[in-house]
């Protein structure tokens, strides 16, 4: 496996997008396409060209978007799915049929010998066509291994390029992926591809033994997105094939976590926190045990061979109910305060305080017990001293709020529309430091804190700077509109005085 080089296939457009209740614009996928352009995938499958006329254009539109990698879309075994994607202008056509009994029997209702027929003549009209085709035997690994492989090897006889073997229902487990794959490959001598589900959250597994078992490509999905639980999360198939194994693909991997963003964008399917590789958490330490040793050495619990920068993350301390005061002491040095060991005991002990009362530990919280600690907590330096918000909002007008705050003692008024309330809000409060305001908006969360319709509005901000410097800050309110407002409020403050104070 060392130095193997793997040929990464990307299905976010055509698998992914069958994700339920996820539909992309042929924009969002041109320019997901674009980013996976970046990124560095070697093949996309920019759709399945015969299921809708906009499809068809879609990928259409990807196929002449000058992109290095190649473009690939989908066909089942019959000629107008094949044109269909001859018409998208495709390079390489993904032609599939069932294999196994049982949806041989419940999905074409098609004899062994007749599905062998019509994957042959497909694959013949894509060659003589002159395009470049991958063969897939869809639910390959519940297909009878015989049969399986007289499939592979007719359609290899008619000159397809590449063969797909699809755990299509996620059942295989990786001893037994490792079998197959070696079983097919001493059959077939055309590159070996695979394309994994996650139904039992094995999918990267198995696509690793593929590999290791002779397939040269793998089928992957941004996120892991696609059927049911998804397929083989790209990200985490990349790395393990690169820092573990020591294998080789052309993936730009500084640019996974800003790809995945976009497609959690784009998608709306939110990641949690644990996702491996490119989750908000993936680089984060909270026990102190754990803060200590990263900031001595960042080793000492993570792996090492996989660092945030290789991935485009960022190594976060983050505070809270299991803080220790190596990473308390490092998080106020990075702020510019400087405490003894008795105020540092004290900031360390009000930080648990408030976790345990259930609180995420936001930077504002921190320097609000720092001030007190060290006996500076006064308001009169902050930047921003909020006057009055008021928004108007409601079916027959535009949203618009309206912001008065006091500029360091300079009382000015800003005015902006939104999409609704709160981005009018936010809009009017970056707005009130005018040109001064350089700060992205890098996270905004609203959570309901109570049950009913009277719930508290806790929102949490995280804010950068042109440096990248982030600072997070919440503020709980009743009002969703004003929690919005003070949070940012609040980080907005905090980022100027770390600015001011450095
Ligand atoms: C495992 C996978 O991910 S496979 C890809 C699955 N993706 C999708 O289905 C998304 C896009 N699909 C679509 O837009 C539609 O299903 C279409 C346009 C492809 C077909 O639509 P319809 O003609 O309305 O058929 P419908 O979807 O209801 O049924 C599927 C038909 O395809 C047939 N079929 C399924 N796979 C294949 C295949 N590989 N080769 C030939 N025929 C096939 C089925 O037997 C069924 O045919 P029937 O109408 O004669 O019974
Ligand atoms: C079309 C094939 C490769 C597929 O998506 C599957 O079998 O899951």
């Amino acid at each position: 496996m060392r130095n193997k080089k793997v040929t990464v296939f990307d299905t976010t457009l055509r698998d992914g997008e069958q994700t339920p209740g996820v539909s992309l614009t042929s924009a969002q996928k041109l320019e997901i396409a674009r980013q996976l352009d970046k990124l560095g995938v070697d093949i996309i499958e920019a759709g399945f060209p015969i299921s809708s006329e906009g499809d068809k254009e879609s990928v259409k539109s990807i196929s002449h978007a000058g992109l290095d990698l190649e473009v690939c879309g989908l066909a089942r075994v019959l000629k107008k799915d094949i044109d269909a994607c001859f018409d998208s202008d495709v390079g390489l056509v993904h032609t599939f049929v069932p294999t196994s009994e049982v949806q041989r029997t419940y999905t074409i209702r098609k004899s062994q010998e007749e599905v062998i027929q019509m994957a042959v003549e497909a694959v013949q009209y894509i060659k003589d066509n002159g395009r470049r085709c991958m063969f897939s035997a869809m639910d390959a690994t519940r297909t009878e291994p015989e049969y399986l492989i007289e499939v592979f090897k007719a359609v290899q006889e008619a000159g397809c390029d590449i063969i797909n073997v699809p755990d299509t229902v996620g059942v295989m487990v990786p001893s037994a992926m490792y079998r197959q794959i070696k079983d097919i490959a001493a059959e077939i001598t055309i590159p070996i591809d695979v394309h994994c589900h996650n139904d039992f959250g094995l999918a990267v597994a198995n696509s690793l033994m593929a590999v290791e078992a002779g397939a040269s490509q793998v089928q992957v999905t941004i996120n892991g997105i696609g059927e049911r639980a998804g397929n083989a999360d790209l990200s985490q198939t990349v790395m393990s094939l690169t820092s573990i194994y020591g294998a080789k693909t052309n993936i730009h991997t500084e640019y996974l976590v800003e790809t995945s963003k976009m497609v959690e964008n784009y998608t709306g399917i939110r990641l949690p926190p644990n996702t491996p590789v490119v989750g908000q958490n993936a680089f984060s330490h909270e026990s102190g045990i754990h803060s200590q040793g990263v900031l001595e050495k960042s080793d000492t619990f993570e792996p090492g061979i996989m660092t945030p920068e290789m991935v485009g993350h960022k190594r976060r301390i983050v505070l809270g109910k299991h803080t220790g005061k190596h990473a308390v002491k490092q998080s106020l040095e990075s702020a510019g305060i400087i405490s003894n060991d008795k105020q540092l005991d004290e900031i360390v002990s009000r930080i648990k305080d408030i976790a345990n009362k259930g609180k995420h530990i936001t930077d504002a919280d921190l320097y609000a017990v720092a001030s007190a600690v060290l006996g500076k907590a006064s308001s009169e330096d902050e930047l921003i001293k909020l006057k009055e918000v008021s928004v108007m909002t409601g079916n027959i007008l535009t949203p618009t709020a309206v912001v008065k705050a006091d500029i360091q003692g300079k009382e000015t008024i800003a005015a902006k529309t939104g999409v609704g309330p709160v981005d009018a809000a936010l809009k009017a409060v970056r707005d009130i430091l005018g040109e001064s305001n350089h700060f992205r908006l890098q996270e905004f969360r609203i959570d309901a804190i109570t049950g009913g319709a009277d719930a508290l509005a806790d929102v949490y901000i995280g804010l950068e700077n042109e440096k990248g410097r982030v600072v997070t800050a919440r503020s709980a309110n009743p009002d969703i509109v004003m929690a919005s407002v003070e949070a940012l409020v609040n980080a907005m403050n905090l980022l100027y005085k770390r600015e001011t104070e450095r």
